[in-house]
C-alpha cells in the first residue's frame, strides 16, 4: 500500500467515426481522447486523535451533496469485496453513485484477489474538468498555494451532480478508469502494476471495462473506456462473451473469475487498439460545440439495431460503405500528419472535406432508413453553417449522434490572411458565429430544437490514463 497520496487522471472521448458500427466486432471506431480529464486523488483517511473510522469516503467536492461513504468487507466463498453505502453521517449523500460504488467494489475485489491486502480507510477525491457538464460554473476556485492567486483548473459547479447537464464527453468511463487505476495504485504493493507497460495497461483496461459494464447494466462497445485507458485510437471491441461469463459480484468465486478475466487467463481478450491509426495532423484541431440538449443513446441504439435486424442486406451494404468512409477519414488524417502541407495542393484539405461529407451523407441515409434522428435536420443545418465559417474543415455528429455536442475539424492556423500562428483566428470566428446562431425549427424531426450552441474548450489529446502530480489540486484536497 502507498502511504503517500496518489493521483490519476483519464481523458474524455469523442467517437469521430464509427458510431453504431463499433458495437459489432466486424467494424471499427475512430475515437479521440480529449484534454478534458477526470482526476482521482487517494489518500489515507485523515482522522482526529482517538477516532478510528473503517470507511472509504469518496467526495466529488465540485458538486453539492456529493459525498459517498462506504463500509467494506470480504465476502465468503471468494465473492470479492462487498461495499455498503453508509448514509448515517450528516454530510453523506442519500443517493447512490453507481459508477463510484461499482468501480470501488471491483477494484478492491481485484486487489485482494491479486495479493493478500488489508483494505484500510481512505479518502478519495474526484475532480473533473469543466467541459463535461453544460451547467455553467458558479464560482472559480483559486489556489491559495501561490502568492498571486491563479484561477484553478477545477471549478465549483454549485449544483448536485444530477442537475449538471452532461455534454457527452464520457464522464463515467473517464471516472471509472481513473478511479480503478487510483485504487490499484494505492493498495497494491509498489511495482505490481505499471501504467507504462502494455500488460499493466491491458489489465487496467480489462478491469475498467468490467466495472463500467457492471455499473451501466449493459455491454456497450466499450470505446469510451478504451479511450480513457489508451487515449486516441482506432478501436475494435472485445467479444461481449468475455464479460457476460463473469457473473455478479458477491457470488461464489467472483474474485477469482475477475482476476482471471482481468489478467487474461480466462477467455482471451480480443480488443484491438491501434494508436498509430488515430492521428491529428499538425495544422488541424478538433473542437466541439455543445447544443445543450442531449439524447438518450440507449433508445437510439435499440432502434438502429432493430432496423439492422429487420433489413440485414441493406444495413450490411450501408455499414460496409460507411466503414470504408470511416477508414478513409483515418487514412486521410494520417496522410496529412505525414505531409501537413499537402505538397502544393491548392486546398490541402479538399480530400478530407469530401470524406467528411461522404460519411455524413451515409449517416443521414442510415438515419432515414432506421427512422432514428442520428443527424437530425437541426444538426445538419448547424454542421453546414459551421462548415461555411472560414477555417472550418467540416464536422460530424459524433458517437450515437442525435441532439448531443457536434465535433468539428478546424484549421489550427488562422485562415486566409489572418495567420496568427495558432487557431485563435478560426476559433474566435466560430465563437462569434455561434453567438449569433439561432437554429430553425423543424417539424417532425423526432426531437427538440437545439438550444444555445456553445463552443467547448476541449481539443483532442493522445494520452490515456496517467499519473498526476499530487500537489496540483490546491485547496480541493483536505490536508492529510
Ligand atoms: N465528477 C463526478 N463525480 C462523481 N461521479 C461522477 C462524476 N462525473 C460522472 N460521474 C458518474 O458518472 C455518471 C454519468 O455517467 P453517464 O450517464 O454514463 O454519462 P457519460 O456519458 O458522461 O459517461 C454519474 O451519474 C455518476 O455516477
Ligand atoms: C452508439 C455507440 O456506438 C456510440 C455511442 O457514442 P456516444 O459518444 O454518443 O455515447 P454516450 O457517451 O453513451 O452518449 C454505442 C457504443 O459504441 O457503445
Amino acid at each position: 500500500m502507498s502511504t503517500s497520496p496518489v493521483a490519476i487522471s483519464a481523458p474524455g472521448k469523442v467517437l469521430l467515426a464509427g458510431g453504431y458500427l463499433v458495437l459489432d466486432r466486424g467494424y471499427t471506431g475512430l475515437v479521440f481522447g480529449l484534454d478534458a480529464r477526470i482526476h482521482v486523488h487517494v489518500q489515507i483517511l485523515p482522522t482526529s486523535p482517538g477516532l478510528t473510522l473503517s470507511e472509504i469516503i469518496v467526495k466529488s467536492p465540485q458538486f453539492r451533496d456529493a459525498e459517498w461513504r462506504y463500509g467494506y468487507r470480504e465476502t465468503e466463498d471468494g465473492g470479492g469485496v462487498e461495499v455498503t453505502q453508509l448514509k448515517g453521517h450528516t454530510t453523506s449523500s442519500q443517493s447512490r453513485n453507481k459508477f463510484v460504488e461499482t468501480a470501488l467494489a471491483y477494484a478492491l475485489s481485484y486487489t485482494t484477489a491479486t495479493t493478500p491486502t488489508k483494505i484500510t480507510p481512505a479518502l478519495i477525491t474526484i475532480l473533473a474538468d469543466s467541459d463535461y457538464y453544460s451547467h455553467g460554473p458558479t464560482t472559480s476556485s483559486f489556489s491559495s498555494s501561490s502568492s498571486t492567486p491563479q484561477p484553478h483548473r477545477f471549478v465549483d459547479f454549485g449544483v448536485p451532480l444530477t442537475s449538471a447537464h452532461k455534454t457527452g464527453l464520457g464522464s463515467s468511463a473517464a471516472l471509472v478508469t481513473a478511479f480503478t487505476t487510483a485504487i490499484l495504485t494505492h493498495y497494491l504493493p509498489p511495482g505490481t502494476l505499471s501504467l507504462s507497460s502494455p500488460t499493466g495497461k491491458a489489465r487496467l483496461h480489462n478491469l475498467a471495462q468490467a466495472a463500467h459494464c457492471a455499473a451501466q447494466g449493459k455491454i456497450g462497445s466499450g470505446f469510451d473506456v478504451a479511450a480513457a485507458v489508451y487515449g486516441s485510437c482506432v478501436y475494435r471491441r472485445f467479444s461481449p462473451s468475455i464479460l457476460s461469463s463473469l457473473g455478479e459480484i458477491s457470488t461464489p468465486g467472483f474474485a477469482h473469475r475477475l482476476c482471471d478475466t482481468v489478467n487474461d487467463t480466462a477467455q482471451k481478450w480480443d480488443t484491438q487498439i491501434d494508436k498509430s491509426a488515430a492521428t491529428m495532423p499538425r495544422g488541424i484541431r478538433l473542437v466541439m460545440c455543445d447544443v445543450d440538449c442531449g439524447s438518450e443513446t440507449v433508445g437510439l441504439v435499440k432502434k438502429v439495431l432493430a432496423w439492422r435486424a429487420a433489413e440485414p442486406d441493406t444495413a450490411t451494404l450501408l455499414w460496409t460503405t460507411l466503414q470504408k468512409g470511416n477508414e478513409d477519414l483515418a487514412t486521410e488524417l494520417q496522410k496529412l500528419t505525414l505531409n501537413p502541407e499537402g505538397k502544393g495542393d491548392q486546398d490541402p484539405y479538399e480530400s478530407l472535406k469530401s470524406t467528411v461529407l461522404t460519411i455524413r451523407s451515409l449517416i443521414r441515409d442510415m438515419s432515414a432508413r432506421a427512422d432514428v434522428p442520428i443527424e437530425p435536420k437541426v444538426q445538419t443545418d448547424l454542421l453546414d453553417a459551421c462548415a461555411r465559417v472560414p477555417g472550418v474543415i467540416g464536422g460530424v455528429v459524433p458517437g450515437a449522434g442525435g441532439f448531443d455536442a457536434i465535433a468539428l475539424l478546424v484549421e489550427e492556423e488562422g485562415a486566409g490572411d489572418e495567420k496568427e500562428g495558432n487557431n485563435e483566428g478560426v476559433v474566435r470566428r466560430l465563437q462569434q458565429f455561434l453567438d449569433g446562431y439561432k437554429a430553425d425549427a423543424h417539424e417532425g424531426d423526432g426531437g427538440p430544437s437545439i438550444g444555445k450552441v456553445r463552443l467547448l474548450g476541449v481539443k483532442q489529446e493522445m494520452a490515456g490514463v496517467k499519473s498526476e502530480e499530487v500537489g496540483m489540486y490546491g485547496d480541493w484536497i483536505p490536508p492529510a
